[in-house]
């Protein structure tokens, strides 16, 4: 079976620690250079009679529409000029035969067609299927499933869509059918999942041969709806190096033996809440003791004699300064609405804290003092762990460029970070990557808008420490995956069960107990 859908996943987590034999993992995704190689390797193995991959791209396309969406009758194919088109004019013909009102808008002309495309053109007249120019009217009765085979892998992601196809996909996007997108959204860009300058927004995307990480993150996982591979039934030898993996769900613990105490899953301390940010170091140090942390100490930054000493919903949550907490036995996350106080705290917590976690303010602090960055630097070389979790803007500050440049290269991003300060890097945002220097990047796939809220973040930071501390002999970028998969989890379960709005952080805590 070459075809399964892979967001939303299957519940189980197959994990491969070996990253190398790519399509045996439909976990494993590859950037457009790789789409390429593995294509050429395909299109040789393909033996004289057997079908074509294009053939074999558009039935599977067929074939998922049929299963997904087979009481559409009227249905509105897009065909761009490249191979896109001809995978969505092969499954058109199938549509046709099977008996459908199919209606082919074709923008490619014979005399600029691949061979593979010249044959689907040939076969889907022969049916008695006729290709439109774009010009001509649209004429179905009722448009109830749209097919957008403008733009793949072939999309140029440095110029803008052309005016024509932009107008296209507005009007697509204005239509209330669904529309399944072939292998790609059009105008998403496969290797990062920014969008060129438009982009057609699906419902359901089937992929070939190999996924692509731009479905699943940044713009990804707006515009691409239901993702669904199909390998095209090849079965190839020579191994590619993928450039991500889809982190998609938690790895097994054993229950809490009897014979542990607190003392068996460590210390937390949550080191933040200025002058009226206290609440975020509370909900961080509340996520902490629900992720497993045996005992969890707050130190909040705030000089205000009113600062609170007691969380009355949460009373085992012990009230400490820096002063009067061992750093160098600790498990610490750091920056949760630290505010500017932060700066003095930070050398010491970088010098000795064994496991730190950072995040806001203090990530902040870092991006503005050069002091701080050697700081940090230094301490992957003395045996001293490190996790950042930045979101887009904190990324931005830390590599001093914009924000744009974060989302349009979101892998890269992350990588350069955990490169350039030896740490894990946590690049929060829809599609949240987890990089390390030298493994390979994870992409998780749970979340969803209802988590941009305020707190939410230091609800990770909390949570991501709390399973530090319980379980410290975990590989660390597969336990903060699993936490990172956690957080988006609660989210998915909270959109499950009716809710629409946001997901305050505080309940956010509360969903993510409950799993
Ligand atoms: N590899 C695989 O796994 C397999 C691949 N297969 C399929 O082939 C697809 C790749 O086909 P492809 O290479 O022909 O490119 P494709 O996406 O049709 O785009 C080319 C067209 O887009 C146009 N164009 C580009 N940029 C543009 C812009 N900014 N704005 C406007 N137009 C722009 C470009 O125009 P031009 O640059 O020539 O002016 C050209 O007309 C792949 O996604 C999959 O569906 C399957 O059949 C089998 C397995
Ligand atoms: N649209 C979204 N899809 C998935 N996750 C999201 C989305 N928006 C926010 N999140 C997640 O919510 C959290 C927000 O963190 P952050 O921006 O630091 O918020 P705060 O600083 O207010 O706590 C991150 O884990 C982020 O990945
Ligand atoms: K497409």
């Amino acid at each position: 079976m070459s075809m399964q859908r892979l967001c939303p996943p299957a519940p189980s987590l197959p994990v491969h620690e070996d990253p190398f034999l790519l399509l045996d993992d439909p976990f494993l995704l590859a950037d457009t250079a790789t789409t390429r190689h593995v294509e050429t390797q395909a299109l040789a193995a393909v033996q004289p009679g057997e079908t074509s991959l294009m053939q074999r791209a558009g039935h599977a396309l067929y074939r998922l529409i049929m299963a997904r969406y087979p009481h559409a009758q009227n249905i509105w194919v897009l065909a761009g000029a490249g191979n896109n088109g001809g995978d969505a004019i092969v499954a058109a013909a199938w549509l046709h035969k099977a008996g459908k009102q199919v209606h082919v808008t074709w923008l490619g002309s014979p005399a600029q067609m691949s061979s593979d495309t010249t044959k689907a053109v040939a076969a889907a007249q022969q049916a008695g299927l006729a290709l439109h120019p774009l010009d001509s009217e649209v004429t179905l009765p009722a448009i109830e499933l749209m097919i957008d085979g403008l733009l793949g892998i072939g999309l140029t992601p440095d110029r803008p869509v052309s005016t024509k196809i932009a107008q296209i996909i507005a009007a697509i996007n204005q239509l209330p059918a669904p529309v399944v997108a072939v292998d790609l959204p059009s105008g998403l860009i496969a290797d990062t999942g920014a969008i060129a300058s438009c982009c057609v927004r699906a419902d359901t995307t089937l992929t070939f041969l190999c996924a692509k990480p731009g479905l699943f993150t940044a713009e990804g996982r707006a515009y691409s709806g239901e993702i669904w591979l199909d390998t095209l039934d090849m079965a190839l030898s020579a191994p590619f190096p993928p450039v991500a993996r889809l982190w998609t769900g938690v790895l097994p613990h054993p229950p809490r033996a009897h014979n542990t105490h607190k003392g068996s899953f460590g210390d937390v301390a949550v080191v933040g809440g200025a002058d009226s940010m206290t609440g975020a170091a509370i909900l961080a140090a509340r996520a902490a003791i629900g992720a497993g942390a045996g005992r969890v100490y707050v130190s909040l930054l705030t000089q205000s004699p009113a600062a609170i000493a007691l969380d009355t919903l949460h009373p085992e949550l012990m009230f400490r300064t820096i002063q009067q907490l061992d750093i160098s036995k600790l498990t610490i996350a750091c920056g949760c609405g630290a505010g500017q106080e932060v700066a003095h705290v930070l050398p010491e917590l970088l010098r000795k804290c064994p496991r730190l976690l950072l995040d806001a303010d203090a990530l902040n602090a870092i991006a503005a003092d050069a002091a701080l960055q050697q700081l940090l630097k230094a301490r992957a070389p003395m045996q001293m762990t490190t996790v950042i979790t930045p979101h887009p803007l904190e990324a931005a500050r830390l590599l001093n460029i914009t924000v744009d440049q974060v989302q349009t290269s979101r892998l890269k991003t992350a990588k350069t970070l955990a490169q350039h300060f030896g740490c894990i890097c946590v690049l929060k945002g829809s599609g949240t990557i987890i990089a390390t220097p030298r493994q390979i990047s994870l992409i998780n796939i749970s979340g969803n808008g209802a988590l941009a809220t305020a707190g939410t973040g230091d609800v990770l930071a909390g949570w991501l420490t709390g399973r530090w501390s319980a379980f410290p002999d975990e590989a660390l970028q597969h336990n903060m995956a699993c936490g990172v998969w956690q957080h988006g989890d609660a989210a998915d379960r909270w959109q499950q069960a009716g809710h629409t709005g946001p997901l305050p952080a505080s309940q956010l805590i509360d969903w993510l107990l409950c799993a």
